[in-house]
């Protein structure tokens, strides 16, 4: 732990008011996804270290995952050269409802004060979407388009070897994943300056879905372990991508993965742009606990909800909870 962090923590407990998360730079699993092709023996040490990886820290980077570096290059680019066109037509489609096919704002959520641009949209099946996608910069759907292709096929591969490790076997729900919601998120996000020095990217949250699939351009995420209350910053290793429990692969585990919080925080050297990929089933397909994992010691801890309930819950329950997940929770005596 960071001697300044620890000793601010300390002080702030000192003084009764409520302490201050922690920084702490403790190492994130990086994990080689080649072996997933490889041999029997390879494959069943790569699951097993994904597994312990969701169980542990939530969440892992990957490297070796196939994605040349062209196609991670060219998404980054476009939607910087996106950001970059908005800014100075001074574009704004300011809509809320998540179910818009597209949307690009610069917003403030839960009171925090948010220095962040995104743009979301779907992209899974690409045919059905790619049409609402934007037209500029004119090389934006052809990038963004192969990186999304590409993040669907890496889904499909994490998933298999999580679903194999939780003992469900790597064919549990493949054709609900195939045909399932992938929801792109681009982030865009100033360097900090000492105007911005209080401001937060993202405030605090976890992501819907089972996985999210996350590239950023240079640091700026942190993660918080469900029972830490240290915020980890992830480092930007070059090539790699890093991977995150989402609240209904927490539902789909009974509870034995958890999903996690992260934030975004202002970078002071330089501007970031992250680009997320939600991957969950389809909009209304729910996700109950697998049965496998229930049993008279492991009761059944969710109730089952699917991606529209969650769009449904959002609006009313932004500033109640950091997870979904919590309000799913069945309480058992
Ligand atoms: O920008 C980041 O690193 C985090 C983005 C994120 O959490 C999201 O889009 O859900
Ligand atoms: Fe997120």
């Amino acid at each position: 732990m960071p001697a300044v962090a620890g000793s601010l923590y300390m002080a702030s407990q000192q003084k009764g008011v409520p302490p201050l998360p922690r920084l702490l730079a403790r190492p994130l699993p990086v994990i080689n996804m080649g072996r997933l092709s490889m041999d029997s023996a390879s494959q069943a040490l790569a699951v097993q270290d994904i597994v312990l990886a969701c169980r542990e820290r939530g969440c892992f980077q990957v490297v070796n995952h196939g994605i040349s570096k062209s196609c991670m290059k060219g998404a980054l680019e476009t939607a910087s050269e996106f950001f970059q066109l908005s800014t100075e037509r001074k574009e704004e489609f300011a809509s809320d409802d998540i179910r818009q096919p597209i949307r690009y704002t610069t917003s403030s959520r839960d009171g925090i004060s948010m220095s962040r641009s995104f743009l979301k949209h779907y992209a899974n099946p690409l045919d059905d979407w790619i049409k609402f996608w934007p037209q500029q910069p004119s090389t934006y759907r052809e990038k963004m388009g192969e990186y999304a292709v590409e993040m669907q096929r890496v889904s499909m591969q994490l998933m298999e070897a999580t679903l194999q490790g939780l003992g469900l076997g790597p064919l549990y729900l493949q054709e609900k994943l195939e045909g399932g919601v992938q929801f792109i998120a681009l982030n865009n996000y100033p360097q900090s300056s000492a105007k911005t020095a209080d401001e937060i990217g993202l405030a605090p949250h976890s992501d819907y879905g089972f996985l999210t699939i996350l590239l950023q351009s240079s640091p700026g995420l942190e993660v918080m372990h469900h029972d830490d209350d240290a915020w980890t910053p992830v480092p930007a290793i070059p090539g790699a991508l890093h991977v995150h429990v989402g609240d209904h692969l927490e539902v789909l585990s009974n509870g034995q993965l958890k999903s996690l919080i992260h934030r975004a925080v202002l970078n002071p050297n330089e501007s970031r742009i992250s680009i997320a990929s939600i991957h969950g089933l389809s909009i209304n397909e729910e996700v109950h606990c697998a049965e496998e994992l229930i049993d008279e010691h492991n009761p059944k801890m969710y109730r089952g909800s699917s991606f529209q309930d969650f769009l449904n819950f959002l609006p009313a329950n932004i500033n109640k909870y950091k997870r979904f997940v919590e309000s799913l929770r069945i309480d058992t005596p």
